[in-house]
């Protein structure tokens, strides 16, 4: 019997790619020989596979809640009761109008209450609900979300900043713009002085 850990496996190793099914790869041919190219060319022969293997990955979120990611929390903190921020971490998504490539970097912020988590977690939880077909305003809601239901903290602060590929490389054609939206909760909502704090931190 194997007990190879997964960090053995070798992802080059064909053997160990995923399949990818033949309508998926009939699929990507069509689009190929619709945007104007030959898929039977010898450089594109393997794009369908790759193109469908390439989105299984773009795609990973799908296969998990995020919210296990919270499930394993240390409640002796040594009373803690400070507000606990991961800043700039950057992500990529796919917006769901045009599956467009999203990036940026987002901040994730939270005052504790009983439950405090590993911070690399919180980085998890993000990168779970941003691999998925997204607009930026509900994976930003949907993390802060995550951690309010979870943690019970006394508060949430998610701010997002990212620019759309169907922005920038098509469409209206506006490269360097960045798209901006944050979620709130508890007494970052309530409490202006507990905001300020909290995006002061962020550096806004
Ligand atoms: N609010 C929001 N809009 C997004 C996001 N990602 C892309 N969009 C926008 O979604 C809109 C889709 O508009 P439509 O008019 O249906 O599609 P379209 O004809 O391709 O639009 P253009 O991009 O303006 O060419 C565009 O304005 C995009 O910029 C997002 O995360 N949030
Ligand atoms: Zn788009």
């Amino acid at each position: 019997m194997s007990c190879a850990a997964d960090d053995d496996i070798d992802p080059e190793n064909p053997l160990n790619k995923p399949d990818v099914p033949e309508n998926v790869q009939a699929a990507i041919r069509t689009l190929i020989e619709w945007a104007g190219d030959d898929p039977s060319r010898e450089g594109l022969l393997d794009t369908p596979k790759r193109v469908g293997r390439a989105w299984l990955e773009y795609c990973e979120g799908y296969k998990e809640d995020p919210a296990i990611h919270l499930s394993r929390v240390f409640e002796e903190v040594g009373g803690y009761e400070e507000i606990v921020l991961l800043k700039d971490i950057p992500f990529q998504s796919a917006c769901e109008h045009h599956m467009a490539p999203i990036t940026g970097k987002a901040h994730i912020a939270y005052l504790p209450d009983k439950k405090v988590v590993g911070i690399s977690k919180l980085a998890r939880v993000l990168h779970g609900f941003a691999s998925r077909l997204q607009v930026q305003e509900r994976l930003t809601a949907e993390v802060a979300d995550c951690i309010w239901d979870n943690l019970e903290p006394q508060g949430v602060a998610v701010v997002i900043e990212a620019q759309h590929g169907c922005m920038t490389g098509r469409g209206v054609k506006t490269p360097g713009v960045a798209m901006t939206t944050s979620r709130m909760m508890g007494c970052f909502l309530e409490d202006p002085r507990s905001r300020k704090e909290v995006m002061s931190l962020m550096g806004y």
